[in-house]
């Protein structure tokens, strides 16, 4: 198995093989999330113009999302894990666009199959891998804004490598620590709270919360549609 670690849209460009669409803070975190609380699918898009249009076809619709990390006008929730912990999603689809994570899985389009990044299932997603048996691994770290390198999106890189390559990794507390500032300190910004509220930090980080792997299949030429699997 050879695994690239790969970084913003160029990089999911080049994926091939299975692509792991990372993100940490905090997109892929907050759909596990989703899932976890009963969504019954999500729709990733890039554009905010296009989840509006999506919510006109889509029954049962919530709309879910961010630009700068502050909820869009007009959507039900913004991008925040603990938030979205807090609801009931049951038979609920989800139409969902963030600054970086659902941008990533439109552009990796060259990959065989897609499924997303974060801590929350990395281990699940490590398993998924190596059941899968795939020649190429690409991980791609989406970054923010997918345009400049996010700390916590490498270290996701790094750590499901050495998952796969059966070498040590950092312990929670450990993990914590080293992205807690500068990485970590969007979250702890009084001005910012109803949108990316600190509790959001620990959410994002806690290791394999979550059993199950989250794939995303086309749908539409501008739309993936994510799912839940069970292992
Ligand atoms: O909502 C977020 O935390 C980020 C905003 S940004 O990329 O850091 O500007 O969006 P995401 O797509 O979840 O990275």
């Amino acid at each position: 198995m050879k695994i690239n670690i790969y970084q913003f849209i160029e990089g999911a460009k080049k994926a091939e093989g299975l692509a792991v669409i990372i993100d940490v803070f905090r997109a892929f975190s907050t759909s596990a999330y989703l899932f976890a609380n009963g969504a019954q699918a999500i729709y990733t898009v890039s554009e905010v113009d296009e989840a509006r249009k999506l919510a006109e076809k889509i029954e049962n619709n919530v709309l879910v999302g961010e630009r700068n990390g502050i909820k869009l006008a007009g959507f039900d929730y913004g991008n925040s894990p603990y938030l979205i912990s807090k609801q009931n999603f049951k038979g609920k689809n989800i139409i969902l666009t963030t600054s970086a994570g659902t941008k990533g899985i439109i552009n990796a389009a060259q990959a065989e199959e897609i499924i997303t990044g974060s801590f929350v299932n990395v281990s699940a997603a490590a398993n998924y891998i190596e059941k899968k048996d795939f020649e190429k691994i690409s991980l791609v770290a989406m970054g923010v804004n997918a345009e400049k390198t996010a700390e916590e999106d490498m270290a996701l890189a790094q750590y499901l490598k050495n998952k796969l390559e059966g070498k040590e990794n950092l312990n929670q507390e450990q993990l914590r620590k080293k992205l807690y500032s500068p990485a970590g300190d969007k979250f702890f910004n009084s001005s910012t709270q109803s949108d990316m509220p600190e509790e959001d930090f620990n959410y994002c980080l806690n290791i394999d919360k979550f059993d199950f792997v989250i794939k995303a299949e086309k749908f539409s030429n501008e739309v993936y549609r994510l799912k839940k699997v069970n292992l």
